[in-house]
């Protein structure tokens, strides 16, 4: 079982990718089940609030699963893997229920975009962060770019993406892309009172303001915008210097 899906009598439903020795990478399993559980989100009228997290202390997600997804080599085949899961990120970002990543670990790759996706981000203090594809000669290839230059100032947004470095979780709250690093040692619960003055309210008013909120992304010109960013990831994943990056880390000796 690649994921978990919990609805509790709140009206929180909790997503948790459960794949702690890949540290929660995603492949097609799980891109079908968040897909199924978006959907599923949107129609429920009990379900209020939508939080996406890892199982494990170790990551949150470490992106794309890179020992599946080498195999695609075409630009052909990456667009094809890229635009699902870009698809299923902009219903992440449009859904009209405010939704969270609780990033209870590394977030790398595709799991910053995932997190993006998302209308708050809560870290556990300390956890590592990183949009690290330009190390791998790509760009973020879920729309990630996108959604972040919407929902950062521009520096901010650019500076991360070009330094494809990792910052603590504490450096990413002063950049904006946190909303709240979490110190207890049961982070779930700390969540939980964190979205309590939101599951007050009725499921109706939550989804007016996220209406108003998302109509802006729901335009013809931000999705060719969205999937832009998608073929140009594409095009970058079938060079060279990213099948050799791709390799170093399959490669790489572990203890
Ligand atoms: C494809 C979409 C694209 C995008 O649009 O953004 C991407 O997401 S590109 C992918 C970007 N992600 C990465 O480059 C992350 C790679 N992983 C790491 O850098 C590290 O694993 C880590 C996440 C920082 C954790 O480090 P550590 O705790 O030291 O664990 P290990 O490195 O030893 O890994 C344990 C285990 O997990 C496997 N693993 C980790 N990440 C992935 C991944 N993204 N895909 C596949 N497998 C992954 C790793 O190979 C180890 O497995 P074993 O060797 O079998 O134990």
């Amino acid at each position: 079982m690649s994921v978990t899906v919990e609805q509790e009598k709140n009206g929180i439903v909790w997503f948790t990718i459960c794949r702690p020795e890949k540290r929660n990478a995603i492949h097609y399993e799980v891109m079908d089940r968040l897909q199924e559980t978006i959907e599923m989100v949107e129609k429920s009228e009990t379900a209020k609030v939508l939080v996406i997290t890892g199982e494990g202390e170790e990551a949150f997600c470490s992106g794309g699963d890179l020992s599946v997804f080498h195999q695609l080599t075409t630009k052909e085949e990456a667009y094809s893997m890229l635009a699902k899961m870009g698809n299923i990120l902009y219903s992440l970002l449009t859904l009209s229920k405010p939704t969270v990543a609780l990033i209870n670990g590394t977030a790398i790759g595709g799991g910053c975009e995932l997190a993006t996706a998302c209308d708050f981000r809560y870290a556990k203090k300390g956890v590592r962060i990183g949009f690290v594809q330009a190390n791998l000669a790509i760009t973020t290839g879920w729309g990630g770019a996108t959604m972040l230059f919407e929902k950062m100032p521009y520096d901010e947004a650019l500076h991360l993406l070009l330094c494809a470095n990792m910052i603590c979780a504490e450096e990413a709250e002063k950049r904006g892309w946190i909303h709240r690093c979490l110190s207890s040692s049961d982070l779930k619960e700390e969540c939980r009172q964190l979205l309590m003055p939101y599951l007050e309210k009725s499921s109706s008013v939550l989804s007016a303001y996220k209406q108003a909120a998302t109509a802006k992304w729901k335009t013809k010109e931000f999705y060719e915008r969205f999937f832009a960013e998608i073929e140009r990831c594409a095009t970058l994943w079938e060079g060279p210097e990213h099948e050799q990056a791709v390799q170093a880390f399959l490669t790489k000796k572990r203890n």
